[in-house]
């Protein structure tokens, strides 16, 4: 026998050994990461769904909701799959024919019924929140109100779904949930990053919601939520007649009445630096005083020559009137006595602040520039956005003048938002698919989908946990190759050592 072959029989790390031990290795890693990488594959999600009927001033939508059912208090899982505009106006406009407020909802309903699959209907929430166009009903005639809400109720009980209920939130319920919409779409909550302030201006109301660095000073104005694991103290204000639609009444009803003071004519002509250069719209003074916004004042005529001659400037003049800011019983207030802090923050403006600003192309420009964009716009004559536009409700068009005005006037001289902190205001209609609005927070917060508490998360999420115990063991398998190839050497040296 020669050297060599003595050296093979005595070492035990023999070749073959050696192979069979590799390949094995080898074929053990590729199972490993084989099942994991079946373990991973994401399973068919079963989902769970919500509707919430939003009941505004001037019109209903019906939003659909998902989510994962095995993760219903995570944050952000809640996602809008759906929504449906009910035709025709607000239920608060049935106030002479309640049935139909139920009735208008049936199409919507019909498609909620073929978005949802049936299997999950028994089991599916409805909400119908109403707002401040029934808020104002309830003021002027409780019955009405009440037979809108039974018509609805009605309705919605001829569904498969599981009804929730029907009722008019507070103006203070509709801007907390605001809130709450908007900083768990944007997976705020469980993180310690700021919060978004919530602006939202509908048509009959608007809210101003955040977190402010000062006490607050009047009980009615504070809202305390624990949610995951986090104490948050808002500032919520709503500000019923303030929508859009009741400023705008409330801003022509002053016109009015100094128009008809200074002539007598019939019809009534008031002269408005809101509307257009050669806009003119004859109104009757019943549909500017139709509100318990105002008090009824008496004029002779019953019909007004509404004329626009567009001038910026005298417009937010004229706009400033509606707000009261004459006195404060608190440190600082916004406008009609009502207490504010100084906004703090960054914000997020959606509904009416949206559309209009959007429309106007001013979401991203500084607060001069706005104002200047404004004023070449308002003074631009009636027949050219006609001309520009054809494809947008004259409605709507003839009062983006007024509203873009009403909107800066709002932010800066109501809620005292400044040329520094103006960037600070987002105007936004979604996050991440689903839109900015009070129902999202509500459903969260009726279904429980909000935890107080932060839930228990393990260590690792799974994926991480696989990707880890197939590297660690690689780590491990090197490890024991080198230690193995380092004992063959040396234990070769050794045995050459002797011969
Ligand atoms: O919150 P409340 O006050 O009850 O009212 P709402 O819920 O009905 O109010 P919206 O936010 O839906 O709309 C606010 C206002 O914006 C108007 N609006 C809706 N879409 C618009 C658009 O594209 N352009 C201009 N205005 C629009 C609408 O008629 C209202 O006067
Ligand atoms: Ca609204």
């Amino acid at each position: 026998m020669d050297e060599q072959e003595e050296v093979k029989v005595k070492n035990p790390w023999h070749r073959p050994v050696l192979i069979f031990l590799t390949v094995f290795i080898i074929l053990g890693i590729v199972i490993m990461v084989s099942i994991s990488v079946v373990q991973n594959k994401p399973l068919p999600k079963k989902y769970k769904y919500g509707i919430v009927l939003d009941a505004g001033s001037s019109h209903t939508s019906v939003f659909i909701y998902e989510w994962p059912a095995e993760k219903e208090n995570n944050t952000g899982m809640v996602r809008q799959i759906h929504t449906c505009n009910v035709k025709g106006k607000g239920i608060s406009s049935y106030n002479a024919n309640p049935d139909g407020a139920g009735k208008s909802l049936q199409e919507c309903m019909v498609e909620a019924k073929q978005k949802i699959p049936a299997y999950r209907h028994s089991e599916t929430p409805v909400y119908l929140g109403a707002t401040a166009g029934m808020r104002l009903l309830k003021m002027e005639d409780e019955t009405a109100s009440e037979k809108v809400l039974a018509s609805v109720e009605h309705s919605l009980k001829t569904y498969p779904f599981s009804y929730q209920g029907a009722r008019i939130i507070s103006g203070q319920e509709e801007g907390a949930f605001g809130w709450i919409t908007v900083n768990y779409l944007n997976q705020n909550l469980n993180k310690p990053t700021g919060t978004l302030g919530a602006l939202d201006l509908g048509g009959a109301s608007t809210q101003i919601t955040f977190i402010p660095q000062q006490e607050i000073e009047s009980g009615d104005n504070s809202i305390d939520f624990r949610l995951y694991g986090n104490d948050y103290h808002l500032y919520t204000h709503s500000f019923l007649c303030y929508g859009k639609d009741q400023a705008l009444k409330l801003s022509l009803s002053k016109k009015l009445v100094s128009a008809h003071a200074a002539s007598k004519t019939d019809p009534i002509e008031v002269r408005d630096p809101c509307f257009h250069p050669g806009y003119n719209f004859t109104r009757t003074v019943q549909s500017i005083f139709d509100t318990p916004c105002m008090k009824a004042v008496n004029i002779s005529s019953g019909i007004i020559s509404h004329v626009g001659f567009g001038d910026w400037s005298q417009c937010q003049q004229s706009i400033r009137k509606v707000f009261n800011t004459s006195r404060c019983a608190y440190s600082k207030c916004s406008f009609n006595e009502v207490f504010q802090p100084s906004v703090y923050g960054k914000f997020g403006a959606f509904s009416a602040f949206f559309f209009v600003m959007d429309f106007l192309n001013l979401t991203s420009d500084s607060l001069a520039i706005t104002k200047q964009k404004l004023e070449k716009y308002c003074s631009t004559p009636w027949k050219k956005i006609v001309e520009n536009y054809p494809l947008v409700k004259e409605k709507y068009l003839s009062e983006y003048c007024f509203s873009g005005t009403y909107i800066l006037t709002l932010l800066e001289d109501g809620y005292n938002f400044t040329s520094e902190n103006w960037q600070d205001i987002s105007f936004l209609k979604k996050i991440k698919g689903s839109d900015a609005g009070w129902t999202l927070g509500y459903m969260l917060n009726l279904t429980n989908m909000i935890p107080a508490e932060a839930p228990d998360t393990r260590l690792m999420p799974y994926g991480g946990y696989v990707t880890f115990m197939i590297f660690f063991t690689l780590f491990i398998f090197v490890l024991f190759l080198l230690a193995c190839l380092y004992f063959r050497q040396s234990t070769r040296k050794a045995q050459k050592g002797i011969i």
